[in-house]
């Protein structure tokens, strides 16, 4: 059931008329169905019923406004964080710390010992300096820190090189072939309980086998690990499961990925730990926008929108595809650019494609957008922070405002030397 649906010739968000969140919050404006995320969560979850024990932390970085994790929070998740300040979010979310996984190349001493002092449920390292510095920061506070060490599996994921994370020139985890004897030098530090193994080889990943022979591979190291005689009772298999984000694109569902897991973990005898964003919340978001004009252009008009790639920074990077549509569809069709008002060649959202036919003034979406949206914003060009609202039945709330240049101006000094 997908809860965004034309109803009596407009797009409503549950039983909201996109339209009247428009009016009243303006544009451009993220939705979000909070329906669409309890589904998801729930076939998710559903997708791994078969396995034993299982601990789902939602990766946070792919939307983590406070209310979308509350939602989740009440579908059983906790959260993978890769900073002191996801970490801040989650709390507030009333995420317990004990559900916390905290993942990064990059965790500075002050977040480590910030995270050891809300007393997350683990620390998924990313290198033996990182071990180290962490089991002295915790054997300092008399404590010994809940540890995975997250392996770099050299798999090629098969996805955009940008957000490809499990080949051994990238910079996660450590690599496969010293992981063995890393584990052995750590786990034996006092302060650290290195208790498991941590792999994430990429995002939006459209096929099952890289994750099969990461998982695979990752197997094999942990058979090796405890012939050592270490105990291993945690495996967390990271993220990445993708979603289509135009019509007619296969992807595998949670129930086909829940099936792989249980076939290749088989006997594992550890809790299996989760880190799915993306197919969480990619779908259940929307960016709602205006059509500023209709320009002429010498191969096809251009449709200029009040969104940008400020606000929805995907196509830009990473030439990833939005749906585009209109809010009240007419059932004409035109070819045409969609491009927002920034400075910038790459600020283009549609490349002459077959779309809805808008004039000035009407509302459209761009779909797929709740995952890795609003939460890659800026204010380039002085622009507002884009604000976001969730929608739930009959209701919807602004859950993050929109932040008006004046405001980011006001928090600017000129200093009275200049
Ligand atoms: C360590 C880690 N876990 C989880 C995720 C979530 O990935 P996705 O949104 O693709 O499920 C990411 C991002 O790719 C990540 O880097
Ligand atoms: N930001 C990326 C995903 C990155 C995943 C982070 N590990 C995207 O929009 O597709």
């Amino acid at each position: 059931m997908d809860h965004f649906h034309y109803h009596n010739g407009e797009l409503h968000a549950e039983n909201v008329p996109l339209a009247r969140i428009a009016e009243q919050v303006g544009t451009p404006v993220y939705v979000y169905s909070r329906a669409t995320l309890e589904r998801h969560a729930q076939v998710f979850r559903e997708g791994l019923a078969d396995l034993p024990s299982v601990h789902l932390a939602f990766a946070v970085k792919s939307n983590p406004n406070v209310a979308v994790l509350k939602v989740l929070k009440e579908q059983g998740f906790g959260a993978d964080v890769v900073s002191e300040g996801e970490m801040r979010r989650a709390l507030a979310a009333g995420i317990p710390a004990a559900d916390i996984v905290f993942s990064g190349v990059g965790k500075t001493r002050r977040e480590l010992a910030a995270a050891l002092e809300a007393g997350i449920g683990q620390f998924n390292v990313e290198s033996e300096e990182e071990g180290e510095e962490l089991a002295a920061l915790a054997a300092e506070r008399g404590v010994t820190a809940p540890c995975a060490l997250r392996v770099n599996p050299d798999v090629e994921a098969g996805t955009h090189a940008k957000i490809s994370t499990g080949k051994a020139e990238n910079k996660f985890g450590v690599p496969y072939d010293r992981a063995a004897e890393m584990f052995d030098r750590l786990a034996r530090l006092s302060g650290m309980n290195l208790r498991g193994l941590a792999v994430h080889i990429g995002s939006q990943l459209q096929s099952l086998a890289p994750l099969e022979a990461a998982f695979s591979r990752m197997g094999a190291l942990m058979e090796a690990i405890r012939a050592e005689g270490h105990h291993v009772t945690h495996m967390d298999l990271g993220g990445g499961v993708g979603v289509p984000y135009r019509e007619g694109e296969q992807f595998p569902s949670p129930a086909d990925y829940g099936a792989m897991v249980a076939r290749v973990c088989k006997g594992w005898d550890v809790t299996l730990m989760f880190e799915p964003g993306r197919v969480i919340t990619g779908n259940s978001g929307m960016l709602v926008t205006e059509v500023i004009r209709v320009k002429q252009g010498v191969t096809a008009p251009f449709v200029v929108v009040d969104a940008a790639m400020n606000d929805l920074a995907r196509p830009a990077m990473y030439d990833a595809w939005h749906d585009f549509a209109a809010v009240r569809p007419t059932g004409d069709r035109l070819t045409a650019s969609v491009v927002g008002p920034i400075c910038e060649s790459s600020d283009v959202f549609a490349k002459e494609r077959e779309i809805d036919s808008v004039q000035t003034g009407d509302l459209a979406v761009f779909r797929t957008a709740g995952a890795y949206g609003a939460t890659m914003a800026n204010t380039y060009n002085s622009r507002a922070l884009v604000p976001e609202v969730l929608v739930s039945g009959d209701r919807f709330a602004v859950v993050a405002d929109r932040i008006e240049p004046a405001a980011i101006l006001a928090a600017e000094r000129v200093p009275d030397w200049l």
